[in-house]
């Protein structure tokens, strides 16, 4: 029987170095080879990414470019601009792989916002790194032009500039993505975490923050009564004690044994523990759902063997 499957595609699937249009388009090209293996396998398909480095050049170039008459774009008007350019990049690539595989399904980008709480307490604690790391001297320059912004030091990797990353409450156009998935088409959903708005009436209004595409991609997952979340990052597996000695892959894990390691502290913040709670967040959330973590290069591999890590009640 087919499957529903949200696939997050993490940054490593965009964006290497190069952070030209033609190398992300590039990665893009070798993602789609491996997401068209879910569509040989009968499966429904929702794509959603990740937008922090892309988010983060973009404000730098709205904001280097900003005249009175031609102002820079606030945070959430840049999440939706990197909602269409990454969109359009995977359109491309995923339609030429289908093509090239004979399947017939169409691929369409869905401009999507998500509903946030105006009370998060993530609009006064900035925590989502986005855009390029900086050295020290290049930070000191940073915080000197830019007063209000908020760098920190990202795991000796240099600095970053974070942003409010509030938790998603509701994806607006799930209903959308629905109709569309019954319709034979791919759509790609959610991109950048989604455009945070909160409720004000019948109205919706943005607000400047990027939410974890983990998270909203999880909240979209359950929206559409997905079975299955897939998590797609650098790594095949999740890992205790990691980059350590005796570091052991997760093979087949219960939401209570990750419950166990997150209070060890096993799972880096800014990265894993997210991913990690997503997964825990979807598989508590609905009977015989399945969330996996892993890596793009490793689909076949699970798609074959179930090799990945498998998250289940
Ligand atoms: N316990 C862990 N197990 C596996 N990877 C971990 C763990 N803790 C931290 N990581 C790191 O987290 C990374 C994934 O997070 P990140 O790079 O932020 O994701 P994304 O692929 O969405 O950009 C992995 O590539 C790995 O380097
Ligand atoms: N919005 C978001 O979570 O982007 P990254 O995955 O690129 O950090």
């Amino acid at each position: 029987m087919a499957r529903r499957i949200v696939v997050a595609l993490g940054g490593n699937a965009i964006l290497s170095k190069d952070a030209s249009a033609a190398a992300q388009q590039q990665a893009l090209k070798n993602t789609a080879k491996y997401l068209v293996e879910f569509v040989k396998n009968g499966d429904e398909l929702i794509v959603s990414h990740g937008n922090g480095p892309q988010v983060g050049n973009l404000l730098l170039q709205q904001a280097a470019g900003s005249t009175d008459t031609n102002p820079a774009m606030p945070i959430d008007t840049a999440v939706a601009m990197t909602q269409g350019s990454i969109g359009y990049w995977l359109q491309n690539a995923l339609d030429e792989e289908l093509r090239n595989n004979n399947l017939s399904k169409t691929v369409a980008t869905v401009v999507t916002q998500v509903e946030v709480s105006e009370n998060d307490s993530a609009f006064t604690n900035p925590t989502k790194p986005i855009g390029p790391f900086y050295t020290e001297e290049e930070v000191t320059k940073q915080r000197q032009e830019n007063p209000d912004y908020t760098f920190v030091e990202d795991a000796g990797r240099g600095y970053r500039r974070v942003v409010p990353s509030p938790k998603p409450i509701n994806v607006v156009e799930s209903e959308v993505v629905d109709t569309l998935v019954a319709n034979n088409v791919i759509p790609v959903s959610v991109g950048g975490g989604g455009i945070p708005v909160v409720k004000e009436g019948n109205h919706l209004a943005g607000r400047e923050a990027v939410i974890d595409k983990d998270f909203a991609s999880e909240k979209l997952a359950e929206q559409i009564d997905a079975d299955l979340l897939i998590i797609l990052t650098a790594v095949d597996h999740v890992f205790v004690n990691f980059n350590k000695p005796n570091q052991k892959a997760l093979s087949h894990v219960t939401i209570d044994e990750l419950n166990q390691y997150i209070q060890e502290d096993q799972f880096a913040k800014g990265s894993m523990l997210p991913k990690v709670q997503a997964a825990i967040d979807f598989v508590q959330n609905k009977d015989d759902a399945q969330a996996v973590i892993t890596s793009l290069d490793n689909i076949s591999g699970f798609l074959a063997n179930g090799d990945a890590t498998v998250v289940t009640k």
